[in-house]
């Protein structure tokens, strides 16, 4: 393999040892692999040099399994921001354990990776198919969540006590590191746990996964507001609606949103730059145009208008300056002094996206994430995360999903569609 090629190889803890008591499924065999490029052109290289093109493992149910499930416990855990679809996640991942495998030992952790340390006193639930029948309907976490650090040995030592072999993570770009030294750790000790992650960020940024889950929820919800503002915007003289969206360092998001019924006039996202004078002097020739305006923003656009932020979260996440409430107040006082009078209504639904419920299509991409995540952990893989990719799911190893976020391309085909859904023919200076 080319040494820039990523390297998809997936750590195993070692054979195969018990036959899966599954019937009826058709099983995914070791060989079956989804080619990481899709496009002809980048396939040619490796067609015309015969030399194999770089893969990812396939997920899904094998024939023969790792783990005795009739002796083992399992252990889920929630770190880092709400996202729609979590509950649906350990709902599939308890009942693909009872009912595909029969494991009937299945914690939750309370409170992040605080709770896998048993000194912090957060007893773990013991998930049944009755105590996550119906979660599925609710926003959040049943088991709630946490941010900042844990020492794996500490985490460790309280998984051998309760006897899991395989601990489902689900959570973003930190928690899988935090997944990656928990497994390390494991290792080290030379015990046979498998860590298997859950890509849980609705700011949909995590590398070498097509979707992330509660993303598409979001959209749904980000388009709601996006509606609200375009519906005040179009009702005053010189109306603007302001919408703040998530996305810290990928405005996914809000390009998304931008795309639904071509209502927003400006989306600004971190990947792309833009100056005060430039958006103030493009709002003024819109309103002239128009009459009114809407604007998405990223909550991580923007920043190098702002003072450098100086604190972190417990995470160690930098707290980002508040470029919403910067840009409204811009907006105001620009037109102010121009001695122009326009409307400006400012809607930041940031927390009530995230705690809402999984549509269903979510839910059903949730169920199907768990259940790949337990047929991963089952035969024995680790340190990885279940991804999906050219509609199938996959495993990819923390090491590659971590790596770098996944952003949008500011001269790729997604932000060109963005920049003409918003009208706007050149990206502001
Ligand atoms: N480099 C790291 N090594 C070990 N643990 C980490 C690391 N980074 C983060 N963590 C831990 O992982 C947990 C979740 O991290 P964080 O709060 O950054 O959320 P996240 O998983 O990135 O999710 P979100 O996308 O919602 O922010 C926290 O307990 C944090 O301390
Ligand atoms: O307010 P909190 O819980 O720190 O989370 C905010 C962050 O979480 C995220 O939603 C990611 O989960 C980011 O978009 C946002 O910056």
């Amino acid at each position: 393999m080319n040494h820039q090629e990523p390297d998809f190889n997936v750590e195993r803890l070692g054979e195969c040892r018990f036959p899966s008591p599954m019937r009826g499924v058709r099983f995914t065999t070791d060989g079956e692999r989804i080619l990481y490029h899709s496009r002809y052109q980048e396939m040619r290289p490796f067609i015309d040099s015969g030399r194999e093109p770089p893969s990812m493992e396939m997920g899904g149910p094998r024939e023969r399994i790792f783990f005795d499930p009739s002796t083992i416990a399992c252990g889920i855990v929630t770190c880092g921001g709400l996202c729609p679809g979590t509950n649906d996640v350990i709902r599939a991942l308890t009942l693909s354990l009872y009912h595909h495998y029969g494991v009937r030992r299945v914690y939750g952790f309370r409170y992040g990776f605080e709770g896998v340390v048993k000194r912090h006193g957060h007893s773990p639930l013991l998930l049944t198919p009755e105590v996550v029948d119906r979660i599925g309907e609710l926003g959040g976490t049943i088991l709630a969540s946490s941010r900042g650090p844990q020492a794996p040995s500490e985490m460790v030592d309280y998984l051998e006590e309760l006897g899991i072999a395989i601990l489902f993570t689900i959570g973003g770009d930190g928690t899988l590191k935090g997944a990656a030294k928990i497994a390390e750790e494991a290792a080290r000790r030379g015990r046979p746990i498998s860590v298997i992650g859950i890509p849980k960020t609705i700011d949909n940024d995590v590398s070498f996964l097509q979707n992330t889950f509660g993303f598409e929820t979001a959209v749904d919800e980000a388009h709601r507001a996006i509606y609200a503002a375009h519906t005040e915007a179009t009702g005053a003289r010189n109306g603007i609606g302001l919408v703040k969206l998530m996305g810290r360092d990928s405005g996914f998001i809000a390009a998304y949103s931008t795309l639904v019924n071509s209502q927003v006039n400006f989306c600004l996202v971190p990947e792309v730059p833009f100056t005060l004078a430039g958006f103030l002097k493009s709002l003024e020739e819109r309103l002239a145009l128009r009459g009114h305006a809407v604007i998405a923003v990223a909550e991580g656009a923007g920043q190098e208008l702002l003072p450098a932020a100086t604190e972190s979260d417990a995470s160690g996440n930098v707290k980002l300056g508040d470029i919403g409430t910067f840009l409204r107040d811009a907006i105001n006082g620009h037109f102010r002094a121009i001695g122009t009078e326009i409307t400006l209504k400012y809607i930041d639904p940031s927390y009530i996206i995230r705690s809402q419920p999984a549509n269903s299509h979510d839910s059903a991409f949730c169920l199907l994430l768990g259940h790949n995540a337990v047929h991963a952990g089952m035969c024995g893989r680790t340190c990885m995360v279940v991804g999906n990719w050219n509609q199938q799911f996959t495993h990819v190893p923390i090491r590659l999903a971590t790596h770098q976020r996944k952003k949008i391309d500011p001269k790729g085909r997604l932000w060109s569609s963005v920049l003409a859904s918003t009208g706007q023919s050149r990206e502001i200076d």
